[in-house]
């Protein structure tokens, strides 16, 4: 690792070596999909989440939205009346009375707009919010549901950038777009209309550049939006990384890796900054050609417009009128074109957040399914074949039993598939051939739940949500009263070390609880365990080792977890595996041995191999 680290301060020339890493690291490829053809089917879908709100938000922002528009558009025919009517009338003198008169109306209609636009917002916001809000939640039950499976083939990176970033990259869409393209088609139309009644001629001629300015509104702003989305990606890579660096850091230090976690990052920093350049330059072009677009369109309106009025086929205060109308004109069309490149956005992002919804958990209930009456806790493997991966069985035929009560150890190599047989009970994967049984129930015939009910299992990786001590306990089982907790803490011996703590019980652990050690965390899962009072008790035993005195107390605390269930321990520690009424000893997903303790140290094999080679190195 050291020379490593040297090779990287010699040549830095090797970037390019970096990035290859990194490209490979921190790709997901379901993020790659920047543009997605509009899908009507998926449209209606996404659309369907604005059902429940419709009947009763729509209405009002329809309505503030026509108030909005019919005031807006009123505006310049106002002001063209006090041009023609009271500031230069064509057959009298100035008119200051109709110029207050006209002058007051547009106040008037001005706060009429803002008014309306405020109400508008409002609700649309709302509708926004709710719907993102309702996405997000569906999306967060279905993958809660989803087996191992699925997470096997998943970074975790990938599965919160479609709860996060996918579902917020709706939100404009639901909060603006929609009202927007409401609103924009509205006053489109109007001006369309108002501008051929004033002068077909010149309405026609000013409408030569729509399909220029149409043109540049979806085209280039669908470059800039990949360009931007680039920039998105690079950025979720750069959190990747950010995330792993953290979680990590203790690794990294321990193996003096700082220096090229630093190039790592430094490399991602730089491309993120280079495409946000690309990005930035390519927005900074698009502002110029709108005005230039809309320049042409304003200097056909006054060379032909002067022309009419010369010939007189029109006023200067429709001139006027005509000009603010055109004005108003470009804001539609060139929203209208970001519109369609949101939409084009949420397509890509609905696709990926509704591949997720659609995802069947690969452990489901069958049709039919019973549920599992409380177990005596009698258990059959029978001829189990099993594999994560299509033609590499990890357990080759497994049969095996235990009795209600019985403590099996599971044994062997690493890789040997123990920990695959305590996956396979709990059904968190089906297995391809063979067939297990619980009190004589095929565990593919029952409920899911009633048979993950009546298990308990304490990995060795136990997990420590944030919370309280209390609340830690109480995961195992949550109607638990403040006494059962403390009661299940004292029966593993964990009460003393929980009151030592600042709070007690209601000391908050950090995430994952890094603040107690191995030991204290083992005790803690076994509380847990104890308190959801299960029939059958899985337990994988934590590899590192600890201190004699919390070695006691654990041997002691699972003497009493273990009491009247049968258990399955994928179990490392000899004092464990010694105390266990069956060894089962497992090589390359085969069982290669079965029996006590002593039975097995007589036959001289694999497992009297293991318990030397263990004492060897103690
Ligand atoms: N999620 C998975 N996807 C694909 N293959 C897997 C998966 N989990 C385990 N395997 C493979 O299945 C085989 C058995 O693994 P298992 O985890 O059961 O071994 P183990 O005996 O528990 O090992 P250890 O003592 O190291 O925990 C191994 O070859 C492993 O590479």
């Amino acid at each position: 690792m050291g020379t490593e680290t040297q090779t990287w301060k010699q040549k830095p020339q090797s970037k390019g070596k970096v990035k290859t890493k990194i490209e490979d690291r921190f790709v997901y490829q379901d993020d790659e999909i920047i543009d997605k053809a509009f899908d009507w089917q998926q449209f209606r879908r996404l659309f369907s989440y604005m059902k429940p709100y419709a009947r009763k938000m729509l209405p009002p922002v329809i309505l503030m939205t026509i108030l909005g528009t019919v005031t807006k558009l009123t505006v310049p025919f106002l002001t063209s009346l006090a041009i023609d009517k009271a500031i230069a009338p064509e057959d009298g003198p100035t008119s200051l009375t109709l110029l207050y008169i006209l002058t007051a109306l547009v106040v008037v209609l001005y706060i009429v707009q803002w008014a309306s636009g405020v109400y508008r917002i409002k609700y649309t916001n709302v509708i926004g919010q709710r719907v993102i809000y309702d996405l997000r939640s569906d999306l967060f039950r279905h993958i809660q549901k989803l087996s191992f499976n699925f997470y096997d083939k998943r970074p975790a990176g990938s599965v919160m950038v479609r709860v996060t970033n996918d579902v917020n990259s709706l939100q404009d869409l639901f909060t603006n777009g929609v009202v927007n393209l409401m609103i924009d088609c509205v006053q489109l139309a109007g001006i369309v209309v108002i501008l051929l009644l004033i002068n077909w001629k010149l309405g026609l001629a000013v409408m030569i550049t729509v399909p220029v300015m149409f043109l540049i509104s979806t085209r280039l702003r669908r470059k800039i939006r990949i360009a931007w989305q680039e920039v998105r990606m690079k950025n979720s890579r750069i959190n990747s990384h950010l995330n792993e660096s953290i979680q990590g850091i203790r690794v990294t230090q321990a193996y003096t890796q700082e220096h090229e976690n630093i190039q790592y990052f430094d490399v991602m920093n730089g491309d993120s900054k280079k495409s946000w350049d690309k990005a930035s330059a390519m927005n900074q072009m698009f502002g110029p050609l709108i005005d230039i677009t809309g320049g042409v369109g304003t200097f056909i309106l006054f060379i032909l417009g002067v022309h009419l009025i010369q010939q007189g086929q029109l006023t200067i205060g429709l001139l006027v009128a005509f000009s603010n109308y055109v004005g108003n004109f470009w804001e539609p069309i060139n929203r209208m074109g970001q519109m369609y490149n949101q939409l084009l956005v949420a397509m890509a992002s609905s696709e990926r957040i509704f591949e997720f919804m659609d995802e069947e958990p690969d452990i489901a209930d069958k049709p039919g399914a019973v549920e599992l009456p409380t177990i005596k806790g009698d258990i059959r493997f029978k001829h189990v074949v099993f594999e994560y991966e299509e033609g590499r069985p990890a357990l080759k035929g497994i049969d095996l039993q235990a009795e209600p009560g019985q403590s099996i150890a599971l044994v062997g190599h690493t890789g040997s598939g123990k920990s695959t047989i305590i996956n396979l009970l709990s059904r968190f994967y089906d297995i391809n051939q063979g067939e297990i049984l619980i009190d004589g129930y095929d565990i593919r015939d029952v409920k899911v739940k009633s048979l993950r009910k009546q298990i308990g299992i304490v990995l060795q990786d136990t997990f420590i949500f944030s919370g309280t001590i209390r609340d830690n306990i109480r995961f195992g089982r949550l109607d638990a009263t403040d006494e059962e907790i403390e009661a299940a803490a004292k029966a593993v011996d964990a009460h003393d070390f929980i009151m030592k703590l600042p709070k007690g019980y209601n000391t908050e652990v950090e995430e994952r609880g890094n603040a107690l050690s191995m030991g204290q965390r083992q005790l803690l899962s076994f509380a847990r365990a104890l308190l959801a009072d299960p029939r059958i008790l899985i337990l994988d035993e934590a590899t590192a080792s600890i201190d004699t005195e919390t070695e006691v107390k654990i041997q002691n605390a699972l003497k009493v977890l273990l009491k009247g269930r049968t258990s399955f321990m994928v179990a490392h520690r000899l004092s464990t595996i010694r105390s266990a009424d069956k060894i089962i000893v497992l090589d390359h997903g085969e069982i290669q041995e079965v029996g006590n303790h002593e039975q097995l140290m007589e036959r001289k094999g694999i497992y009297c191999g293991l318990v030397e080679a263990q004492f060897r190195y103690m």
